[in-house]
């Protein structure tokens, strides 16, 4: 198992490029199943989330060519509707099978998702969206879905979950009449998909919002995309930066309305997206991180929601700013149970938090932190424990930075080049 050797008190800035979002381009592997005809994916990270669905598709009977960041997957071959555990169970998005997989190929077979252990991870919506569309689902200890005779219905998601929706979609495009879809989800990643569909011959109207219309269509085709940024990256490498007294040049940032949206709860803390002329967005070293207060001098809030709230995956992220910031916020994560566990381990390097209950902390900074031995929980409390052993004084360790991998390529790397004292062990 690796573990990240972290020395911290050194700057972290210069030219920054995040790679292409995770959320998006592993559905976009699944979605690879819908056609006959070679799909072409460009901007794809090299993180092992990516590599899991890689193998999924290709134990089905698709054909994977990768070549760096450009990967063609074709499906032509698939002969399996039966997923393998094993591979099931370390992603989250193994469930995305089950919608190309019934719709296209008439039935599928698959077992329990992997993904972050972060709170209940729910599926009831996947399968009242997959039912109400014609696939029969039998959810045991394995599940087992069955096409029996896709077609198009008027949906209401309970909620706008994005793996659900994600998948509800993908069955949808084949299925003969109009879909409508209330209560999508519709964050950066699911529109993506989405366009990524449309391009593969998918008739898909109100991309964005959160009622979405489906025609079906009898067959898709191939296509070629370019993922869009990773805006959580972006969202983490600009806390690194900020946190550490650095500025980051970002070229390729996300599109500015998701910039808008991060930056909305980011003001909280005085970390501005700076655009410029040439495209490219500047964070500037600010000159102190404080806490924004409320008008009358309230104690501010960040809170996670739905899009266009402020992504949960970067609440992690954004705690640990925080810590550094002058004066007193409420953090309020709404979406996991389980998310805000991690905090303990900043209290261990010194951190001011107050932790009201599941869902809530309470952080006053700035109070330094020292380093020590970390073990990373999920995806993000990981590259949260890493921002904060950028900025403490002294070595951490932090261990399983697998957990890491799934969502950062080359996280050290490229922290490295930008300044930071970091070392992989194996
Ligand atoms: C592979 C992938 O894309 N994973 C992302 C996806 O997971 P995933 O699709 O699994 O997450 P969901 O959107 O289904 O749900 C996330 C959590 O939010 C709750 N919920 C959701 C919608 C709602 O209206 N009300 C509500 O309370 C759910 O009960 C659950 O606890 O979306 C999450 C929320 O953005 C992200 O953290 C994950 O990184
Ligand atoms: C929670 C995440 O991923 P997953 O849903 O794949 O576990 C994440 O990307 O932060």
């Amino acid at each position: 198992m690796s573990r990240l050797v972290i020395e911290g008190g050194h700057r972290i800035g210069g030219s920054f490029a995040p790679l292409g979002n995770k959320n998006a381009v592993l559905p976009m592997i699944a979605a690879s199943l819908l056609t006959d005809e070679p799909l072409h994916l460009r901007n794809v990270p090299d993180i092992r989330d990516v590599a899991v669905m890689l193998e999924l598709v290709e134990s089905l009977g698709a054909e994977v060519h990768r070549n760096k960041r450009e990967v063609e997957i074709r499906a032509a071959g698939v002969r399996h509707t039966e997923v393998p555990e094993a591979l099931c169970r370390r992603v989250r998005t193994s469930i995305l099978l089950a919608g190309p997989l019934a719709a296209r190929h008439g039935e599928a077979t698959l077992f329990p998702p992997g993904g972050d252990v972060i709170g209940r991870r729910r599926l009831d919506t996947h399968f009242y969206g997959l039912r109400k569309l014609g696939i029969e689902v039998d959810a045991g200890e394995r599940y087992r879905f069955r096409n029996t005779g896709l077609r198009a219905a008027d949906l209401l998601l309970d909620e706008a979950s994005v793996t659900a929706t994600e998948n509800i979609v993908m069955a949808s495009v084949l299925a003969p009449g109009t879909t409508t879809l209330y209560n999508a989800a519709c964050e950066p990643h699911v529109q993506d998909l989405c366009r990524m569909l449309n391009k593969m011959g998918a008739r898909i109207s109100n991309i964005g919002a959160n009622r979405l219309t489906i025609e079906g269509v009898e067959a898709l085709h191939g296509a070629e995309h370019a993922i869009c940024p990773d805006h959580i990256e972006l969202g983490s490498f600009a806390a690194a930066a900020a946190i550490t007294g650095g500025t980051l040049d970002v070229t390729a940032p996300s599109d500015p309305v998701t910039l808008r949206v991060i930056q909305k709860s980011f003001d909280k803390l005085n970390l501005r997206f700076v655009p410029q002329q040439d495209g490219t967005v500047r964070v500037p070293a600010p000159e102190t991180l404080r806490v924004e207060h409320d008008y009358g001098n309230a104690i501010p809030k960040i809170e996670d929601g739905i899009w266009p709230a402020f992504p949960s995956d970067l609440m992690s992220v954004a705690i640990v700013l925080a810590t550094q910031a002058g004066g007193t916020i409420l953090f309020f994560e709404k979406l996991f149970e389980s998310r805000m566990y991690f905090i303990d381990h900043l209290l261990g390097m010194g951190a001011h938090i107050v932790q009201c209950d599941p869902h809530r902390v309470v952080v006053t900074g700035p109070a330094p932190l020292h380093g020590t031995r970390l073990t990373s929980p999920d995806i993000r409390a990981g590259m949260a424990m890493i921002i904060a052993a950028l900025c403490a004084q002294g070595t951490s360790v932090i261990e399983n930075a697998a957990m890491v991998d799934r969502g950062y390529e080359d996280v050290d790397g490229r922290l490295r080049s930008l300044g930071a004292v970091i070392e992989r062990e194996d």
